[in-house]
């Protein structure tokens, strides 16, 4: 199989992509482990000096996009998770703007001056800022600030609270036409609950489109090129957000080959639905290694009383309940 770039794939890459698409596939079964065992823990930031100041009047009103069911993925209501006699079927929600343009352009300087820290991975995605919200203060109050997560809870259509695995919770991700092109290869997140943020437009750069199959998980493996199945969502404009059911989508972003992509991924935690939270320890562990891996796995899974509370003060985040997301705002 030819690559963009004329070069032919080898044996391994192929074992790898389990695919007959032009693009890489993350790591599964003992290559992640390996991952895992290389692994090291994402380097501590310094708090950045001087950065602007979160405002809960950044988050724009009315929050309402388009929503794709995982129901329309071929997922049946039985697999599906419920809670309070809600069934949590968002495949997709969006594109919506979250942010006024004043929020948006303070996010994008924030994550601009984080770039130094980024570290590289051959996991999934090639350069990017894990656990962000420990090196910003305007990060931290964002996810955390109650109007936020409202409008991602109503675009959800289930509460959330930020992941109170951490590291996880606030990536930056950064691509350029650097030596082998920053990309995201296949993969399915380990979280469910996903939001991805543009901080750059598609006039920026070149490549990067966000593409995902609208199809089952598990019927990835013998998808082929050409599949109509594999969809490119309409989220290039810079400010534009996406939700999505990450543990249950498969999603790839393609190699940026000129200019520059920059988004946020926020992941958060539906607390009435922690015990059915799809998180792997080994998918964590390939990210960040094993050592910074396990105590946040253990928060994690944690007996609790009150999932709203407990969760709530696990992920140091204000508590969402059902309550909240039906009454007005
Ligand atoms: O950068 C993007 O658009 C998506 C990245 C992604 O899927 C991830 O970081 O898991
Ligand atoms: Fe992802």
């Amino acid at each position: 199989m030819p690559r963009s770039n004329g070069r032919m794939t080898t044996a391994r890459e192929r074992h790898q992509a389990g695919t007959a698409l032009d693009h890489p596939r993350s790591a599964t079964g003992l290559e992640q482990l390996r991952h895992a065992l290389r692994g090291r823990p994402p380097r501590r930031v310094p708090p950045l000096p001087g950065e602007p100041r979160w405002c809960s009047g950044f988050v724009a009103r009315d929050v309402r996009g388009p929503r794709v069911s995982l129901r329309e993925f071929g997922y049946a209501g039985h697999e599906l998770n419920r809670s309070h006699g809600v069934v949590d079927d968002t495949a997709l929600a969006g594109p919506v703007r979250i942010l006024t343009p004043q929020g948006l352009d303070h996010l994008a300087e924030v994550c601009d001056r984080l770039e130094p820290a980024a570290g590289t991975s051959r996991f999934i995605t090639t350069r990017r800022v894990r656990g962000a919200d420990r090196a910003s203060a305007f990060l931290y109050n964002m996810v955390r600030d109650r109007a936020f997560l409202l409008a991602c809870s109503r675009l959800a259509g289930v509460p959330l609270v930020p992941h109170p695995l951490r590291l996880p919770t606030v990536q930056i991700n950064y691509f350029e036409p650097s030596d082998g092109h920053d990309l995201v290869k296949w993969h399915t997140d380990g979280m469910d609950h996903v939001l991805t943020l543009q901080l750059t437009g598609e006039e920026d750069y070149d490549g990067g489109r966000f593409t995902y199959f609208r199809g089952r998980a598990d019927a990835f493996a013998s998808v082929r090129a050409g599949d109509p199945r594999l969809v490119e969502a309409p989220c290039g404009e810079r400010g534009a957000a996406l939700f999505l059911h990450g543990s249950r989508v498969f999603h790839a972003v393609t190699p940026v080959t000129r200019g520059r992509r920059v988004t946020l991924v926020v992941s958060f935690l539906c607390p009435y639905l922690a015990r059915r939270d799809s998180n792997t320890f080994w998918h964590l562990a390939a990210d960040d290694g094993i050592a910074a891996t396990l105590p946040h796995w253990l928060r994690l899974k944690w007996p609790v009383r009150d999932p709203a509370v407990d969760f709530g003060l696990r992920a140091a985040s204000p508590v969402i309940t059902w309550e909240d997301l039906w009454d007005a705002p």
